[in-house]
Formats: structure tokens, sequence, C-alpha cells
């Protein structure tokens, strides 16, 4: 499929970034682009807001899968692209539009010519949270196109086009979302003796937080723990009651994701003495980390000689991805593909190189062909 085409689908895609669970417009325009491929071979359902496509093989005994996620993030983009989101605090900033135009390139490719094993397109709603794959994988639905084995990607700004990166192993981190709720006595800005202000606790809680890392966490295991927002108060002159922060915690082993936890929750309860108030702890969504198959990956490192494009080991990174309980319960990979951006992942000026796309479909092609 031609890279023209290619790029005029990730710009519509981009357009419409949706958070995860409401990507109707996403799922539709998907839909739609599958309902104009030739149908001979094809099944389509869709779960929730997200779809399977099978891809009837010619004589396969097997069915393998590829799985493509579709949401977005709730960001200001700033690229000043002409075809920036049309969805105002909302951005493919993690490049699931160039997961998806990927799938459909390969989708594409074998809808016009079958591989000879079943294929299994997934496209998967809600990664970046609250976490569709888990959900996807239990449903009933997932019963009737459960591959063999299967693979994902994810795009890495840090590789050049061309290159494409994994590992045997562990891959991706064990992550858990985090909410802290502060509640305490709020009053006047000129009284602050007759208070328990909520900012200055939560203020001193980001803190100590880091010291958990830093000095509770095995150095030769590892953990992070960012809080990426932090809410509290009404105005500048009242005293606040109630604070919140919102943040993540990765770890590569799930041991010092409970020690991170139980650290935490001590910190809370001393805070909850030491400050007079309440503190409410909730973990939100967590996701199993995302461990590589060693003949899945020795296979594909194979493959990969037969294209024209580099494979490089990977190291571990504190990402997280749900596709890990997909790989819990079937065997398969995760790759990084080179897309070459100055800014990183869940930067509001991410710019994915589009030749990437190519790439990325004879990959995802040849690999389901081979695998
Ligand atoms: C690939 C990627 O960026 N994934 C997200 C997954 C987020 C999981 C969850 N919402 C959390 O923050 O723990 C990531 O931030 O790594």
């Amino acid at each position: 499929m031609q890279q023209e085409r290619l790029t005029s689908i990730r710009r519509d895609l981009h357009k419409i970034p949706e958070l995860g669970f409401e990507e109707f417009k996403t799922q539709q325009y998907l839909l739609d682009y599958i309902a104009a491929l030739p149908q001979e071979s094809l099944t389509v359902e869709t779960w929730k807001t997200g779809i399977f496509v099978r891809v009837k093989g010619e004589n396969g005994d097997k069915t393998v899968g590829y799985r493509a996620d579709i949401d977005g993030l709730p960001l200001k983009e700033e690229t000043g692209f002409p075809f920036s989101s049309t969805h105002e605090g909302r951005m493919h900033a993690c490049g699931h539009d160039f997961h998806m135009t990927i799938a459909l390139g390969a989708l594409t490719r074998l809808a016009a010519d079958p591989a000879d094993d079943d294929v299994v397109f997934i496209f998967q709603p809600a990664e970046e949270g609250p976490g569709g794959a888990e959900p996807m994988l239990e449903s009933e639905m997932m019963e009737h196109f459960r591959p063999d084995v299967i693979f994902g990607l994810h795009i890495a700004p840090d590789l050049p086009v061309g290159t494409v990166s994994s590992k045997p192993g562990l891959l991706f981190a064990n992550t858990s979302e985090l909410f802290i709720d502060f509640t305490g006595v709020g009053g006047h800005a000129a009284f602050p003796h007759l208070t328990h202000d909520m900012v200055v606790t939560a203020s001193s809680f980001v803190t100590h937080l880091q010291q958990i890392v830093a000095r509770r966490v095995d150095p030769l295991d590892s953990a992070v723990i960012t809080v990426g927002k932090i809410e509290a108060g009404t105005v500048q002159n009242i005293i606040s009651q109630n604070a919140r922060l919102e943040g993540t915690v990765r770890s590569l082993s799930p041991d010092a994701m409970d020690k991170v936890k139980m650290e935490i929750e001590k910190i809370a309860k001393g805070f909850e003495i030491a400050d007079d108030c309440e503190i409410a702890i909730d973990y939100g969504s967590n996701y199993h980390q995302v461990f590589n198959e060693e003949t899945h990956v020795q296979l594909f490192k194979r493959i990969m000689e037969r294209t024209p494009y580099n494979f490089q080991e990977a190291k571990m990174a504190m990402t997280g991805e749900d596709f890990g309980y997909m790989l819990r319960e079937i065997p398969g990979f995760m790759f990084w593909l080179g897309v070459d951006s100055e800014a990183g992942l869940h930067q509001s000026t991410l710019k994915p190189d589009e030749k990437a796309l190519v790439v990325g479909v004879d990959i995802v092609e040849q690999t389901l062909r081979e695998l």
C-alpha cells in the first residue's frame, strides 16, 4: 500500500483522537475503511469501541494475531500540523494513529492476498486507561477470534525510521495508576493556624513520594513514581480543605510494586496523624508487565533479516502496556518501531515521521505471513 494513502489515513485518524472507550468516531472510521475492502475472506465483529477482523487463510491450521490500540490522550496538541487534532484537549500523542494505520495497511494487503494461516486483527480500545486489553481478552467475542500467537508494536521516537527493536523476556514494566485524595479543614487565608491546609500537605506528600524510590526500593530493582496532576483549592485567599494527586507507579518486578504501594500507605498514615487530615488512596487500573516469548522474538529477528530493515536489541522500559495481559495468555511479543521524532511519547509536539508507516506495514504483513 502506497505511502500517500497511508499518510492520508494516518492524518484522518490523527484529527479525531478520543479517550478510552469513547472511540466512537475512530471505530466508525475503521469500520468504513474495512467495509470497502474485498470481503470474501473477512469476518468483522465489534466489541464495545473495539473491532475484531479475521482474514481467512488459504489453508492454515493456526491463527496469527496482530493488536493495534486505538485511543488518544487528554493533551492539547502543539505540533502546528495542518491536520492537528480537531478534538480540543485530545491528541494522538502516543502514536496510536500510526498503530491503527499500519494495521489497516497490513489488513488491506491480506484481504487482497490472504496468508496461509488465518490472521486476526484486534483494534483495541482504552490502552492509555482504564485498560481495554484485559476485558477484551475475557469477552465472549474473543473466543471466536482468539489467536494462537500474537504480536503488537509501539512507535519509538528515539529510533530512526527503518529500525525496529525488541528483546526476549521483560520489555515493559508493571504499572499501577495512583489517585490520592486529601481532606482537611479549609478556612480564611489569614488564619492558617485554624485550618489543616491540604495544598501544603499534598505538596509535601509529593516530595515524600520521591524518597520511596530513592531510599526504600532495592537499587538493583527499579521503580518509578510520577505525579502527573495536582488539583486543589478554589481561589487565592481560601485555604483548601481538599487536594488530589494523580499519578502512576512503575516497577520491573511485582515485588517492587508491592513495596512501593506499602510505603505509600505508610507515608499516608503518617501524614494523617501529623497534618490532621484524611487520605484516601485508589490504585485505579493496574497493567501486567509485557513479557516477550523468546522463540517468537528469535523468529521475528530471522524474519527481519529477510527485510531491508534493521533489528536492534531493546532495553527494558518503564512504559506500561495492557498488551501485557494478552501476552500473559497468548504466546508472542511486542516490538518498537522507529519513527524518529525529537519530541517523545506523551509530548504535545510529538511528530513521528510518516515514512515509518510503510515500514510498519511491510514488517507487520511479513510477520503475519511467516510467524
Ligand atoms: C505505551 C504507553 O505510553 N502506555 C501508557 C500506559 C498507561 C497505563 C496507566 N494509565 C498508568 O498510567 O499507569 C504509559 O503511560 O506507559
